[in-house]
């Protein structure tokens, strides 16, 4: 009994509670269980419940925040923009001038005219004139009754114009390099407005390519887009594994401009499909609208009306899983699309949300196996930047494409440095001292774990280093924090303290530094949103302020949380354990640790050698 009740002791320890709380906590533990229950007290037996009643001693000083505020707002804010335009068109109408800008697709190209898909109308002048590719704003589809479906306008001219500046254009168009860095690094890979191509260039593209350029502004792809982008097109399922950042959603969003129909994507959360909508038609001009439980009767209606009528406008549909699981209309609208060759895929987003092993389980998630069983020749991508080997197996079986080609992309970030510093006994001042060393006038976000960390750790940040920063949390009215980020997006702040609402959608290229003010609830979570940093490529670090107190804090928040019953508790917990070894890591590698969580082999030296490596590579080579 004593043994086992140093272990218990040790157990609260390692688990970042207080000595006097582990204490007190045993004493009641042995007061439940009496005199008869005493063989019941082991670490084994009783463990994960004497850590929740830890937790439960210590909860209510912090105010944890609350995904589900954000994910109703995100249903308002896209409500309100299709409020008022679904009865016309089905296009949002956040800006006006955006909205002047787009056409709807009327009629699409059939499969066989794919080869001429992006063909480009120069028929109004001479073939030899070269001709400008304007923004990526002006691009447009063609108008209504046009004959020419197959005809992309560049611009508000009636012919299209190209100029060429570039002359060795063709090597820059890169399919898929074997290293990533190397070719990316060397541009961001967008075109700027001022950037011209030849005629002869874009010709010897093929289409892929030529809508990659022309419809999404890219010059180049990144790796195993082109690939996964034509596999889909081939209507072959597809499960594509790539980093944070590495442009997954690329794979299915340029597939669906190309073909016939619409494309069905399967999101888990509003606001990410709030952000993904509002790109789509207002910054590449494709018409994409959304379908969700939250939506009221009659905008979900106007949706459905629209996706049953003879050439639905829209080329991507989103949708929550709760549509897919329970939803008799929504059913018989596939399978009036589908009669009429005009449900061209689907697509799994975040795809590790299908498996109760990751880290972000969605119970609904499970059920989209009918989407294979009920439409088999209907192809499905799979997407997702963090799937261990068990996760990725779960993936395949559950949405029921065991055959799917695999596209696995490194899940190296090689541009991110990695490095965790111990908590000193002034942590703010440590964190203040840290921003203006390394960090100054840089774009950053630092992560804290409550709503009141977020706002304690603004304000110290403001009043006592002098550092503008603003805070970012579900608990914020959706007018402020759309105002948070208008101002890190446009440079007038440059960090954000926020929790991890402001990790989905967040997708700012020059991101230099991701602070964990407190440790992530997992080494998925963590690599999650380290991966904010950096995502056009450029050297960016990611630190964790670290101490072992944080992680009972950690404890409380998975307690408190409404998905953590007692049997995923312990799973959650685990994963808790996990990122608390990452941060423990004395001298190993941890961008190893992270990739081999994630089941990919990675040579230690690949880190100490290459162009950021992680705080202990450092220590080892010096
Ligand atoms: N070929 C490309 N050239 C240039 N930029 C690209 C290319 N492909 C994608 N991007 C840009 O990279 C950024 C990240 O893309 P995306 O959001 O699709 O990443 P992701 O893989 O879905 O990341 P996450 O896992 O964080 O969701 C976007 O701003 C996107 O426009
Ligand atoms: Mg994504």
């Amino acid at each position: 009994m004593e043994i086992e009740k140093a272990r218990l002791i040790s157990l609260a320890l390692d688990f970042g509670f207080d000595e006097e709380t582990a204490k007190t906590g045993l004493d009641h533990l042995v007061h439940l269980y009496g005199d008869e229950g005493q063989e019941f007290i082991t670490v084994e037996h009783c463990g994960d419940d004497f850590l929740v009643a830890l937790a439960e001693s210590i909860k209510g000083n912090e105010d944890w925040d609350d995904l589900q505020t954000l994910e109703s707002q995100a249903c308002g804010t896209l409500a309100d923009m299709f409020d008022k335009d679904v009865p016309n068109n089905h296009i949002p109408a956040v800006d006006a001038n955006a909205k002047k800008n787009l056409y709807i697709i009327h009629d699409s190209p059939e499969p066989q005219k794919r080869q001429n898909f992006m063909h480009l109308d120069s028929s109004s002048d001479n073939e030899d004139e070269e001709f400008k590719i304007l923004e990526k704003s002006s691009i447009r589809y063609p108008p209504s009754g046009s004959k020419r479906v197959s005809q992309v306008f560049l611009s508000t001219n009636s012919f299209l114009k190209f100029e060429t500046q570039i002359c060795d254009y063709k090597s820059n168009i890169t399919r898929d390099p074997v290293s990533s860095s190397s070719n990316i690094s060397a541009s961001s890979g967008t075109l700027n407005t001022n950037e011209t191509l030849s005629y002869e260039m874009l010709q010897s593209l093929d289409d892929i390519e030529l809508a990659n350029v022309v419809i999404f502004g890219n010059r180049i792809f990144r790796p195993l887009q082109h690939q996964a982008c034509s596999e889909y097109l081939k209507n072959r399922d597809c499960f594509v594994l790539m980093p944070t950042g590495g442009g997954k959603s690329l794979c299915y969003q340029l597939p669906a401009t190309m073909q016939p129909g619409v494309t069905i994507v399967i999101s888990p959360l509003l606001s990410l499909i709030q952000d993904q909508i509002i790109t789509l038609n207002l910054k590449f001009g494709i018409p994409a609208t959304f379908l969700n439980s939250q939506q009221s009767a009659s905008q979900a209606a106007a949706v459905l009306q629209e996706l049953r009528s003879d050439k639905p406008s829209c080329k991507l549909l989103y949708v929550t899983p709760e549509r897919i699981a329970g939803n008799l209309s929504f059913h018989e609208v596939l399978k009036c699309l589908h009669l009429k060759g005009l449900l061209a895929g689907f697509v799994v987003d975040e795809a590790h949300c299908v498996s109760q092993w990751g880290h972000d389980f969605r119970p609904d998630y499970r059920i989209l196996g009918c989407l294979k069983q009920n439409f088999p020749n209907v192809p499905v991508m799979a997407l997702t930047a963090t799937a261990t080997q068990s996760v990725r197996q779960d993936i395949l079986k559950v949405l029921r494409i065991p055959n799917a080609t695999v596209l696995e992309a490194s899940f190296d970030r090689p541009n991110l440095k990695y490095e965790v510093m111990g908590k000193t006994k002034e942590p703010l001042k440590q964190l203040g001292e840290l921003l203006l060393s390394r960090f100054k006038n840089l774009c950053g976000i630092v992560y804290c774990l409550s709503k009141n960390e977020c706002v304690e750790v603004s304000k110290y940040l403001n009043e006592k280093c002098k550092i503008k920063t603003v805070y970012y949390h579900a608990g914020l009215a959706a007018r402020q924090r759309m105002a948070v980020q208008q101002k890190w997006h446009t440079g007038e702040v440059h960090v954000v303290c926020a929790t991890i609402a402001f990790g989905m959608g967040i997708d700012k290229p020059d991101v230099r530094f991701v602070v964990h003010n407190t440790i992530s609830k997992s080494i998925e979570s963590y690599y999650q949103e380290s991966g904010r940093a950096g995502r056009d490529n450029l050297p960016s670090v990611c630190t964790v302020l670290y101490q072992k107190k944080d992680f009972s804090r950690v404890v409380c928040m998975l307690r408190s949380g409404q998905g953590y019953k007692s049997q995923t508790f312990k799973l959650a917990m685990e994963q808790a354990k996990k990122m608390q070894q990452y941060c423990e890591l004395k001298t190993e590698c941890r961008r190893k640790n992270l990739l081999e969580h994630f089941g990919e082999a990675f040579e230690r030296s690949v880190c100490r050698y290459g162009s950021s490596p992680c705080d202990n590579c450092l220590k080892a080579s010096s």
